[in-house]
């Protein structure tokens, strides 16, 4: 493993980064064309944050937190830290005492591949955690490490200076570079989305709106009264018969 700190990475436009933070996962995700998503395997610690911010990235040895506390003196205000272990570990790597020097230095929420614990008190002091696991397991400090190198949390690569968006859906990355892009595609497909609404709450159905009636004929769908179909043409009438697996058994 590399070991090293680096520092005053690039980050991205913090207008573009507060921006982000008025659309949800859901829709960012989308509007980046279905990426970028770290996946269900992480998870919010407490429900009804949302927060943007640049990542502050940690690579740690599992069960240890040395670079943590190593990685708390490179963070600014708006950032997020995002903590990734060299394999898979569920150790409560993280709790208040760190979120208290990290409200202390601005940061707005952790993203952590690994456990962390105090969750009462994390609630308590308004702290948002996004984790694989919640562990009261103890770790060390005695493993070097890096804090701002690309890490990978569920298949995404994150750079430090990469835009952090999480809420009740989980967390999705944004590329620094595209920011600002990512904003003008979130606000357009919100407003797509809002149009929809509008069309479903006067009760437009989505198959007409997405022109899915032509797709389904083009599958060969099919309607059929149920009078005339329960009979022969029933395919559960075959199958309830001679194909039950369990029909022999006692
Ligand atoms: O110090 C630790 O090992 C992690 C922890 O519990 C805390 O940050 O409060």
């Amino acid at each position: 493993m590399r070991t090293v700190v680096v520092t005053n990475p690039p980050r991205a436009d913090a207008d573009a980064v507060d921006a982000l933070a008025g659309y949800g996962v859901a829709t960012v995700h989308e509007a980046m064309g279905r990426t970028g998503y770290l996946g269900p395997s992480i998870r919010p610690v407490h429900l009804g944050a949302r927060i943007a911010g640049t990542a502050v990235t940690v690579l740690s040895w599992p069960g240890d937190n040395l670079m943590i506390h190593v990685a708390v003196e490179q963070c600014r205000p708006g950032d997020v830290l995002v903590v990734a272990t060299t394999s898979p570990s569920t150790d409560g790597m993280f709790g208040e005492l760190f979120a208290t020097a990290l409200q202390y230095r601005g940061v707005r929420g952790l993203v952590i591949d690994a456990g962390v614990r105090d969750v009462a008190e994390l609630h308590a002091m308004g702290f948002p955690v996004w984790s694989a696991a919640v562990s009261a397991q103890g770790t060390v400090k005695a493993t070097p490490g890096a804090v701002n190198v690309p890490v990978t949390i569920g298949g995404q690569v994150i750079r430090p200076g990469d835009v952090v968006l999480a809420d009740d859906d989980g967390v999705v990355r944004v590329a620094r570079e595209s920011a600002a892009e990512t904003v003008r595609a979130a606000r357009a497909r919100e407003e797509k989305e809002a149009a929809t609404r509008a069309a479903f709450q006067r009760g437009e159905l989505g198959l007409d709106r997405y022109g899915l009636r032509d797709r389904l004929a083009g599958m060969g769908i099919r309607y059929v009264d149920h009078a005339d179909y329960a009979g022969a043409d029933y395919a559960g009438a075959d199958y309830a018969g001679a194909d039950y697996a369990g029909g022999g058994e006692a």
